[in-house]
């Protein structure tokens, strides 16, 4: 027995950075489906009854995801949307082991480059299609899983494609040059209440600029320092995973016309996570909200205030 875990085997009740002793391998393509899965509430079933046990393997998940076949009939209650931005429509909370959420896309509607929290980030395309574009860290920003790696013997990598098993090593290496205390990074990995909101509820913009409680770090972020590291169109019913050793990534609906649906799985869930200006690489930490809950839209607070106001 090895002591090391595949990520396939990786424990996705936990963050990524605490699934120690695993090696970096992305997931088998393509995936072998077990059975197919009946619908949306199916599915959701199917998770709740795997996030009941203890060690939740990431392959799992990935099985039941493809599982699904998508029809809009069961899931066209969810899919709210936005002229203006991509929205985010909570399906299941998962008794707080995960969140499982509809993403809507009305033509050319993206995100910012951004990073995932330290959870596993499961993705399945319900309808349209979506181009995922994937981004190396910058250099003065590390995610906590990295350095998590680094700092644990028992830790090995092994990918299976070689730009993969490059893209790490290279992480790790950098590692080794850029200073070890935290202090010396941006938000130091954690989630702080003091973050810069959006307003939007998604990651879908990069405005503003926060520094973790309020001091101002003087990073220097130089112009170009976004490296694209990979591009995947995915169509209909594919499903892929990401998590922060495996990069940032955005998404982008290349329609002008066409509307793409997207269902999300995170484990554990989160509510705020890191997006990154492209030009410069400089991180804000930004809440994540949704537009509605369990099919029900969700009063945005400026339309809160709005009403407020005409009553009085
Ligand atoms: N991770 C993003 C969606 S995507 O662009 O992957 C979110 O949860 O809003
Ligand atoms: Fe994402």
């Amino acid at each position: 027995m090895e002591a090391a875990m595949d990520i396939e085997n990786a424990n996705c009740k936990l963050r990524v950075s605490q699934c120690t002793d695993m090696e970096i391998l992305p997931i088998e393509r393509p995936i072998k489906v077990d059975r197919e899965i009946d619908g949306l509430e199916k599915l959701v079933a199917e998770l709740h009854r795997v996030f009941s046990h203890d060690h939740v393997n990431v392959q799992d998940v990935q099985k039941l995801m493809t599982g699904y076949t998508s029809d809009p009939k069961h899931w066209k209650k969810y899919a709210k949307f936005d002229r203006f931005r991509y929205t985010r429509n909570l399906v299941d909370a998962g008794n707080g082991a995960f969140n499982i959420m509809i993403l809507c896309w009305a033509g050319g509607h993206a995100s910012a480059i951004h990073d995932h929290a330290d959870s596993h980030c499961f993705m399945k395309m319900l309808s349209g299609s979506l181009e995922e574009v994937r981004y190396d860290w910058p250099d003065n920003v590390q995610p906590e899983v990295l350095k998590k790696l680094k700092s644990t013997t028992k830790a090995r990598r092994r990918c299976c494609s070689e730009s993969e098993d490059k893209y790490l090593s290279s992480k790790m290496n950098a590692l080794d040059m850029n200073c070890q205390n935290d202090s010396c990074h941006n938000f130091g990995g954690s989630i702080d209440n003091d973050h810069a909101e959006n307003g939007n509820g998604n990651v879908e913009k990069e405005n503003g600029s926060h520094c973790k409680n309020g001091e101002d770090r003087h990073e220097v972020y130089e112009a170009q320092n976004m490296v694209e590291i990979g591009r995947t169109r995915l169509e209909v019913n594919d499903v892929c995973y990401i998590n922060d050793a495996l990069g940032l990534h955005r998404m982008e609906n290349p329609s002008h016309v066409d509307a793409a649906v997207s269902l999300h799985l995170y484990c554990p869930p989160f509510d705020s996570c890191r997006v990154f200006d492209a030009s410069t690489g400089k991180p804000t930490q930004v809440s994540v909200t949704f537009t509605s809950k369990y099919g029900k839209r969700i009063k945005r607070m400026d339309e809160v205030i709005e009403v407020a106001d005409s009553q009085q």
